[in-house]
């Protein structure tokens, strides 16, 4: 593919500064033809241009340790080769070759550094420069230089994407929108494997969490096939929620499973915790309520060869939690594996919560529901506060209806835009969460009041940190609260 090759290149005369000469100093000296700029159809030979670069002409007897010697300052462009003929004419002795340098790195013998300048003299390799003329074409241009030269100047050039098996997934800005076709054709080109480019093109607010998108470039086939930490997985793209930046999330919470634990994979989707999980050995129940997500899920499931350890559902989260989750989940606690609810819904898990609140109605007789048989849950959550660990604390037990206090951690997933966090918060669920009316005066002490109250802050209670457990009086019973809550009823009016 590369002309480079195919055309009669020519060495000029040897000179030893370049700097004297404009296109090999200039450091936009692989920048396109000035006249690609506002291209809308891409003309792939309108690239092509002639350039100058700097070469040392090396004894083939030395040539692969001079090169091995200068791979740092040797030039580097896709598809063309560094060592080429020395221009000799046909039936000359052959035995020098020309090694192509880097015109940013080298302008003159002066631009070797020590390391370099020692290999020369060691290999008796001449630091006289010569000019070598290259022709550099569409193939040899990386695709942000294409998308510089084409796109308005002064303009972001953005070309990141995400790729989901052979489809490129991008998120153009507005000015980049009458550039879309060609931006598309230059990802798919510059990408190997890459068969369709698509943009998104509404904010991901849509229940199913999937995206609107529309095809750049490329075939239209949305059904993609991933591979993700080892596991396969298909699915309809433009249909389902799938994200490849939470692999490592994924494979976190699956490395935290056993051999013969329960999951309770309450937003399922398409299966990136429910699949590994069945493969490591515990039973699971998966849920979504999305019809295409749940029949990819089945569909993946059976692809694995883990349909047998799956229990797939179609339904909305409550449901699922109070009708099949509730059913089994006494029978799940009393077996010997541990049992873990998912929650990767991170606009809304932490409300769903509330759930959990009285689901297995009263308290089974002692021993039945002790601490250490009840549900580990990992729910997600967006957070945009100063201190998203706190925040994520607080909504999870507003949520609940009880204080998580020392009894929970919050794990950083990933940044998701400026200012904008995904979290995990990770509890045992609370006995006196999931078991209605605990008279147990241990248990009362836990909750925290959420009907109006009036009271007098003590001292004490006032002089309370933030972050930190102070004690004050409600109705003459002792209730911890946290700081935090003590600051939100001073600002109250009932306060
Ligand atoms: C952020 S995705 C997570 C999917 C998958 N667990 C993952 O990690 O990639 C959330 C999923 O929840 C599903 N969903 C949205 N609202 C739901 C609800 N009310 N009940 C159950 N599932 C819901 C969506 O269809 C989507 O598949």
């Amino acid at each position: 593919k590369s002309a480079s090759l195919c055309f009669p290149q020519r060495i000029l005369e040897p000179s030893t500064v370049f700097r004297e000469h404009s296109a090999m100093a200039d450091p936009g000296l692989y920048r396109p033809p000035p006249a690609v700029r506002g291209m809308t159809v891409l003309d792939r030979e309108a690239f092509t241009q002639m350039i100058h670069v700097p070469a040392l002409r090396v004894p083939t007897t030395v040539l692969n340790k001079v090169v091995k010697s200068l791979k740092k300052i040797a030039l580097q462009r896709p598809g063309i080769k560094r060592v080429v003929d020395d221009g000799q004419p046909v039936g000359g002795s052959g035995q020098h070759r020309l090694l192509l340098l880097d015109p940013h790195c080298v302008a003159s013998a002066e631009s070797f550094g020590h390391e370099e300048t020692a290999a020369l003299t060691a290999f008796g390799v001449s630091p006289e420069l010569h000019r070598y003329e290259l022709q550099l074409t569409y193939e040899n241009l990386k695709s942000e230089e294409v998308l510089r030269a084409v796109l308005p100047e002064g303009q972001d050039v953005t070309s990141g994407f995400s790729r989901v098996g052979h489809i490129a997934h991008m998120n153009l800005r507005d000015h980049q929108l009458p550039y879309k076709s060609l931006i598309g054709q230059v990802i798919m080109d510059k990408n190997p494997g890459v068969t369709c480019v698509v943009n998104k093109t509404n904010t991901i607010d849509s229940t199913y969490r999937n995206f609107q998108m529309e095809v750049l470039a490329g075939e239209s086939n949305m059904v993609a096939k991933v591979r993700e930490n080892g596991v396969l997985y298909e699915f309809d793209f433009s249909r389902v929620y799938w994200n490849p930046r939470l692999s490592t999330e994924h494979e976190r919470v699956v490395s935290l499973l056993r051999c013969g634990d329960i999951v309770l994979d309450v937003f399922a989707g398409v299966g990136p915790f429910a699949i590994p999980a069945a493969r490591r050995g515990c039973v699971v129940l998966a849920n979504d309520l999305n019809p295409e997500a749940h029949r990819w899920l089945q569909h993946n499931a059976r692809l694995n060869k883990v349909d047998a350890a799956i229990t797939t559902f179609n339904l909305d989260g409550r449901e699922f939690l109070r009708g099949p989750a509730r059913e089994r989940l006494p029978g799940l606690m009393r077996g010997p594996g541990a049992v873990h609810v998912v929650m990767n819904l991170p606009a809304l898990a932490l409300d769903f919560l509330d759930t959990f609140r009285g689901l297995l109605g009263p308290e089974p007789d002692q021993g039945l529901s002790c601490e250490a048989t009840m549900p580990q849950v990992h729910c997600y959550g967006f957070s945009k506060e100063d201190d998203p660990q706190q925040d994520m604390v607080q909504r999870a037990e507003a949520s609940l209806g009880v204080s998580l206090q020392g009894r929970c951690s919050v794990h950083m997933v990933r940044n998701v835009a400026p200012n904008k966090e995904m979290m995990c918060v990770n509890f045992r669920m609370p006995r006196e969460v999931l078991y209605t009316i605990s008279s147990s005066k241990e248990d009362e002490e836990k909750k925290i009041p959420t009907a109006e109250v009036f009271l007098q802050l003590s001292e004490e209670a006032c002089s309370v940190e933030e972050g930190e457990v102070g004690v004050c009086y409600v109705n003459e019973g002792k209730s911890p609260l946290k700081a935090s809550c003590i600051a939100r009823w001073q600002a109250s009016p009932a306060v």
